[in-house]
């Protein structure tokens, strides 16, 4: 066994007393210890005092905190291609005058070099565990490999303006997809089978697939509510909510996560709490196509798991997890109209264990057993002085590029704000070239 000590510094710890969890008290704790992990197994061995010595290699964390890595629990990676290529636009407008056109043209090694982009952006900016939603599967599960983070993938399915042969295909190779690759990359990457929101499917194909994909045991993700344009199909066709239809049609259960859910009304809530569906939150994305604010405290309220996401590099425009992490503490009160709504710890919670939760790895929190999949934030920095409260400053002050050290899974994916796994220059002219002949394809 091989043996990895993240050692010198403080951590976050989750709190474990029922009694102080549902009242307005911390639900994290930060201690001065040293993480040791074993590196083979990729798990948390042990937290405490001294644990050094015992170590094989040592990552310095001292004058930092480490923290679970951050889980980015909705998004299109490859979609780092289209950073910036079209902005200042509402959704619909968005997605079918400039993206899908550009999609249209994306071939697989243009998702190779979009994913290995996104691969480092989130391994610098601390974040340990992602969501895809995309096409070209094959070449996102390669990237991630490589990378050496986990993912849960799949490929997206959309019906609307397809012919039934294309468009049973399309669902058909989001199961196969999602068959093949679970377990790959010595089982970092699991999957899911992901229709794009229950307006751009048709009914037959949901009652033709999801009992499929329920039996082979797959979970299932998809956008739901994102904006008002998303509820009057379903309401117009089916007489219900789009979250009740969801639920008729048996997409709502524990291992489903649905992005945005900005559009919610008391009814839709309650049906996301009773099947243990997760929302994951896209502050960002949200504000940034004028789609709405999500009731994110009355999620929390009525017991919904709450992750967070990023969207695509196209919405946002980057994958820094701690700009959402604030986004969300911050939307959250304005949707509430209320300062006390989504504080700091809940909107830390969102970006570790309820992403985890989600996408159902066993992260997302440091203890002994759990996945050694963390980050060390640099905490040495005028934006982080004085040190009041380290909760607080993981929501509202700390940002991507304080993050000295990332770890998954047992293993440094980036040391002293070096990237070991990818080669970043490299990523990044690839990425470069790729985007700039994606986008000649599209408008020539
Ligand atoms: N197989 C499908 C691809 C679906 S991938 C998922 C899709 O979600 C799109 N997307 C990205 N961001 C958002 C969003 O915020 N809301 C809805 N769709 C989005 C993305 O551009 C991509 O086309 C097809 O044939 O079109
Ligand atoms: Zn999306």
């Amino acid at each position: 066994m091989s043996t990895l000590a993240v050692a010198g510094g403080r951590v976050l710890l989750p709190h474990r007393d029922d009694e102080t969890r549902s009242s307005r008290a911390s639900d994290h704790s930060i201690a001065e210890a040293d993480v040791l992990v074993d590196a083979d197994s990729g798990e948390v061995l042990d937290v405490g005092p001294d644990l050094v010595d015992s170590a094989d290699e040592t990552l310095d964390a001292s004058g930092g905190l480490v923290i679970p890595g951050l889980v980015n629990a909705h998004g299109h990676a490859a979609m780092t291609l289209l950073r910036g290529y079209a902005d200042d636009k509402p959704l619909e407008a968005w997605l079918q005058e400039d993206i899908w056109p550009a999609e249209a043209e994306l071939a697989a090694e243009d998702v190779a070099a979009g994913t290995r982009l996104a691969a480092v952006e989130m391994i610098r900016s601390g974040t340990t565990a992602f969501a895809d939603m995309y096409f070209h599967v094959g070449e996102v599960v390669e990237a991630v490999r490589e990378a050496g983070l986990r993912a849960r993938v799949g490929h997206g399915v959309v019906t609307v303006g397809k012919d039934e042969k294309a468009a049973r295909a399309d669902f058909a190779e989001s199961l196969s997809v999602a068959e093949e690759f679970d377990g790959a990359a010595d089982g970092r990457v699991r999957t899911a089978v992901m229709p794009h929101a229950p307006h751009t499917v048709g009914t037959e194909y949901f009652e033709e697939f999801v009992p499929q994909a329920r039996e082979a045991g797959i979970p299932l993700h998809f956008h739901l509510n994102e904006t008002e344009a998303y509820l009057d199909p379903v309401e117009e066709e089916a007489g219900v909510r789009p979250t009740e239809y969801a639920d008729d049609l048996g997409l709502l259960a524990e291992d489903t996560w649905v992005a945005h859910g900005v559009h919610l009304d008391a009814g839709e809530i309650e049906r996301l709490a009773e099947t243990g569906t997760t929302v994951a939150h896209c502050p960002a994305s949200n504000m940034k196509l004028a789609s709405g604010m999500a009731p994110i405290q009355d999620l929390l309220d009525a017991g919904v798991n709450v992750a967070l996401g990023t969207d695509g590099a196209a919405s946002n425009n980057d994958l820094d997890m701690f700009d959402e992490l604030r986004d969300a503490a911050m939307l959250g009160k304005l949707a509430a109209d209320d300062a006390e709504a989504v504080d700091a710890d809940a909107a830390v919670r969102m970006a570790t264990e309820g992403g985890a939760e989600a996408l159902g790895f066993d992260a997302g929190r440091i203890e002994t057993g759990a996945k050694a999949d963390l980050a060390v934030v640099d905490l040495e920095a005028p934006h982080l002085t004085p040190q009041h409260d380290l909760v607080s400053h993981l929501a509202y002050a700390a940002r991507g590029s304080d993050v000295r050290h990332t770890v998954c899974d047992g293993e440094v994916l980036m040391r002293d704000r070096e990237v070991l796994t990818l080669d970043e220059e490299a990523v990044r002219e690839r990425a470069e070239e790729a985007a700039r002949e994606l986008v000649a394809r599209a408008e020539g």
